[in-house]
């Protein structure tokens, strides 16, 4: 169970609703990864009219709590108003907080994210908001009122997997008390069990199981993985080391003359 601003989540996995092949594969994906939170994009959905409609009450049909996110969106303003608009259709202050600087690498503009962070904490949303794994940042979210954090493991929609686990790794010895959930760019089962055997509190992915071959299956996958870092994690893994260590006791060893 996951503890999440006094919400009791039975999953620490967080999946994206974006890129399925059809509405039906991602009611089954949702089903099958045993998520309790999945992320919609405001801007992108609205742009459809009537579809988004469809959109909307599908995924409220889902049964899970919904984390409104502001993706596509590359400014303060932007984001802003997409975070206000999504608490009125959604119903929720919770908001994924995404705002764009690089349309190559799509990492996030830290100045603005701070920025509109503040607006939307002092508006009293809590902010959940996508950022790279600089220290700094990190600290200036906090200040601006996140109390969860939502490191990138590499860009959106790479499936590169953690690129810099020195980074991750410090930025949870820096904040063993903030929530951390690793967002973008996981691209495996494996990369998720990795994060997690970190000590990360969630993931959430979207593009590795949208764009699977069988995306139910891949959902699956993903939702053991996250579980099984996670159950590693609390149980405390061996550190590696570089000498041979026998796994079989010497004592009491046949002695044949
Ligand atoms: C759905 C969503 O919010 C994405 O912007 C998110 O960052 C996931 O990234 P991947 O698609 O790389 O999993």
């Amino acid at each position: 169970m996951f503890e999440l601003f006094g919400t009791s989540l039975p999953s620490r996995l967080l999946l994206g609703t974006a890129q399925y092949p059809s509405p039906a594969i991602l009611a089954d994906a949702v089903k099958a990864s045993g998520t309790s939170v999945v992320t919609v994009s405001l801007r992108r959905e609205m742009a459809g009219g009537r579809a988004g409609e469809k959109f909307w009450s599908l995924i409220r049909a889902l049964g899970t709590r919904i984390l409104p996110n502001t993706a596509g969106c590359h400014s303060v303003k932007e984001a802003v108003t997409t975070a206000k608009m999504a608490r009125e259709v959604f119903g929720t202050s919770w908001i994924k907080l995404e705002v764009i600087g690089n349309q190559d690498t799509l990492q996030p503009d830290v100045f603005g994210l701070v920025e509109a962070a503040r607006i939307l904490c002092e508006d009293g949303f809590t902010v959940f908001p996508y950022t790279t794994d600089d220290l700094v940042v990190a600290e200036r979210l906090l200040e601006a009122g996140c109390k969860v954090l939502m490191p990138w493991c590499a860009p959106i929609g790479s499936a590169l997997g953690p690129v810099n686990i020195m980074a991750l790794r410090s930025m949870r010895g820096h904040f063993p008390d903030v929530p951390l959930i690793v967002d973008a760019g996981l691209g495996r089962p494996s990369h998720a069990a990795t994060v997690m055997e970190l000590g990360f509190d969630a993931v959430l992915l979207n593009t590795a199981v949208a764009r699977a071959a069988d995306p139910v299956g891949m959902a699956r996958a993903f939702g053991k993985a996250v579980e099984a870092g996670r159950e590693a994690y609390s149980s405390g893994m061996l550190e590696p080391r570089d000498v041979a260590v026998p796994s079989t006791p010497t004592i009491g060893r046949a002695v044949f003359s």
